[in-house]
């Protein structure tokens, strides 16, 4: 029996029954309905070649699988009736949303300290409204899904990522995307330190940096935070929920 298993619930019955997903360090017990697939910022700045990070220098090249493997999960989760939650990073086009030289993220931020460094780019890079800031092509949210838009690393800040998710009794964060090392696993932590439980599809999620970052991180995870999964796991697993859900 696991943490969730033996955990009694709070004051709902959820509809549904557990299911145990295959994960590092063990299996974890979840209900569809108590379920969000988080698919965090697959925007053009973070996994299309003249976004951001290749403007900034990190590696984008091998983002292509990644996207493949979020529609995969993306097709099981609304199949099974799994809340998707699309989060996307930015700031209003005058960038006040980023915070001026008070803010540490004004400091730390490679989007900012490349647009200061290119001037012909101001204005362009993670603006709402511009090209950098959209969703990927490939990954359209789609009725039902919920868009949450996000100015800092973590999906907790300034955002209403936990309101969504606990006027809807969701206690289980699936999580895909880029960064893995940054804004997937600054999201999980703070959802830890909030009680929610986060697992990691590690095959749907790619780093801004060294391959090194990336093992970092789902280390990390897997020891102290969190699970760590795989899309064809999560896939099998949920294929049930699919079909009982196809049955009503
Ligand atoms: C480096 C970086 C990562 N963002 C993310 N989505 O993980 C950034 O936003 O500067």
């Amino acid at each position: 029996m696991n943490a969730i298993e033996s955990f009694s619930g709070y004051g709902l019955e959820a509809p549904g029954e557990a299911l145990k997903l295959p994960a590092r360090p063990e299996p974890l017990a979840m209900k569809a309905s108590e379920t969000a697939l988080i698919v965090v910022d697959m925007q053009n700045a973070y996994s299309t070649k003249g976004g951001y990070l290749d403007l900034a220098g990190f590696d984008v090249s091998s983002t292509g699988p990644v996207i493949e493997k979020i529609r995969q999960a993306l097709a099981t989760a609304h199949a099974a009736g799994i809340q998707v939650i699309f989060l996307q990073n930015g700031w209003d086009n005058g960038y006040v949303e980023a915070g001026g030289p008070g803010s540490p993220n004004w400091h730390k931020s490679n989007a900012l300290k490349t647009m200061r460094k290119r001037p012909e780019l101001a204005g362009t890079l993670l603006a709402k409204g511009g090209w950098d800031y959209q969703l990927v092509d490939q990954l359209t949210p789609q009725p039902g899904d919920i868009v949450v838009p996000k100015p800092r690393y973590s999906g907790f800040f300034n955002s209403h990522l936990d309101s969504t998710l606990r006027a809807r009794g969701i206690r289980n964060l699936v999580f895909t995307g880029i960064a893995t090392n940054v804004c997937v696993e600054s999201t999980l932590r703070d959802g830890f330190h909030l009680e929610y439980f986060g697992v990691v599809l590690a095959d749907a999620t790619h780093q801004a940096g060294p391959e090194f970052a990336q093992q970092a991180a789902l280390y990390n995870i897997e020891t102290f935070f969190g699970w760590v999964s795989n899309v064809e796991d999560f896939c099998s697993t949920f294929a049930s929920a699919e079909a009982a859900v196809s049955a009503l």
